[in-house]
C-alpha cells in the first residue's frame, strides 16, 4: 500500500508498490458523487494546480509567489484580490490530525487520505467549466462559475503543493507542475536542511529515477502535466510567470475574463 508520508521523504519503491491510482479514484468519486446527487454541482472559477515534487526542488517556493502575485485582471494591478490558495498538504495533514500513525522507521506520519480528502473538496468546485469551443460546453456551468465571487469557497483556485500528486482525483485537477532538479544542487538544498544521509540518498535517488514525474504522467493526462525546472531562483519567477499566462488562458478560454 502507498504511504503517503508528509514528512520529506520519497521511496523510489514507490514505483513498485504503489496502489492504483484508479481504485483510489473510484472509491471516493463513489463517495462523492451520492453526496453530490442531494446538492447542486459546484463549478470552479478558478483552476486547480498540484505543484509536485521531489522534498527540496522547491515547491513550496514556487506556490507562495504564485498565489502572492497572481490577480484577476478585472480587479486592476493594485489589486489586494489573490483567488489562489496555497494549501501546503504537510501542514494541514499535521495541523488538523489527517493521519493515522506515526512510523518511527520513516520519522513520519502516515496520512488519512479520506479525511483530507473529504477536507478540501468543499473548496475544489468539483467541477471545471468546459472551453467555449468544447462540444460538452454547457452555458449554464458558466453562469454558475461566473456567479461565484472571488472568495466563494468553491471557487477552485487550490495550488496543492505536496510531494506526492496521484491522490488527488482527476476531475480536481486543471494542471500538474512537476518541479525537477539537478541531483547535485538538490543534494546540497537538503543536506542544508540537516537531514540525515539516508534521507537525502533516497530522496536524491528519487529525484534521479523521476519517480514524482512518473506518478504524474501516470495519474494525469498527458495535457495537464507539465515538468519545470527549478535550479536557480530566476528559474522561479519566470516558471511563475509562466503559471499564471497558463491561468489567464484557460479562463479566457471559459469565458471567465
Ligand atoms: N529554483 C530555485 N533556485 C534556488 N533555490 C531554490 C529554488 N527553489 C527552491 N529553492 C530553495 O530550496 C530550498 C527548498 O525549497 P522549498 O522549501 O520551496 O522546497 P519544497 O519542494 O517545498 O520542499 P518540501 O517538499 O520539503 O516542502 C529553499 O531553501 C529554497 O529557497
Amino acid at each position: 500500500m502507498l504511504q503517503n508520508f508528509f514528512f520529506p521523504h520519497l521511496d523510489p519503491s514507490h514505483l513498485r508498490n504503489r496502489r492504483s491510482f484508479l481504485s483510489l479514484f473510484t472509491s471516493y468519486a463513489d463517495r462523492t458523487n451520492a453526496a453530490q446527487r442531494s446538492t447542486e454541482i459546484m463549478v470552479r472559477s478558478y483552476p486547480n494546480i498540484v505543484i509536485t515534487g521531489t522534498p527540496g526542488t522547491g515547491k513550496s517556493t514556487h506556490s507562495s509567489l504564485l498565489v502572492s502575485t497572481y490577480s484577476p485582471p478585472s480587479s486592476g494591478s493594485s489589486s489586494s484580490s489573490h483567488p489562489l490558495r496555497q494549501i501546503d498538504v504537510g501542514m494541514l495533514v499535521k495541523k488538523e490530525g489527517f493521519y493515522t500513525e506515526y512510523l518511527e522507521e520513516w520519522q513520519s506520519y502516515e496520512v488519512n487520505e479520506d479525511q483530507l480528502l473529504d477536507h478540501l473538496e468543499p473548496l475544489t468546485g468539483t467541477k471545471a467549466p468546459e472551453p467555449l469551443d468544447s462540444d460538452e460546453f454547457d452555458q449554464q456551468d458558466l453562469e454558475r462559475a461566473k456567479s461565484l465571487g472571488e472568495d466563494a469557497e468553491e471557487r477552485g483556485g487550490l495550488v496543492l503543493d505536496w510531494h506526492t500528486c496521484d491522490v488527488w482525483p482527476e476531475r480536481w485537477v486543471d494542471l500538474v507542475v512537476v518541479l525537477r532538479c539537478d541531483h547535485g544542487v538538490l543534494w546540497q538544498r537538503l543536506e542544508k536542511r540537516g537531514y540525515t544521509l539516508k534521507k537525502i540518498q533516497e530522496n536524491n535517488e528519487a529525484e534521479i529515477m523521476g519517480v514524482v514525474a512518473d506518478d504524474a504522467r501516470s495519474s494525469y493526462p498527458a495535457e495537464a502535466v507539465v515538468e519545470l525546472q527549478s535550479q536557480e531562483s530566476g528559474d522561479v519567477e519566470e516558471n511563475v510567470e509562466r503559471i499564471i499566462q497558463w491561468i489567464h488562458a484557460w479562463r479566457q478560454a471559459r469565458g471567465l475574463e
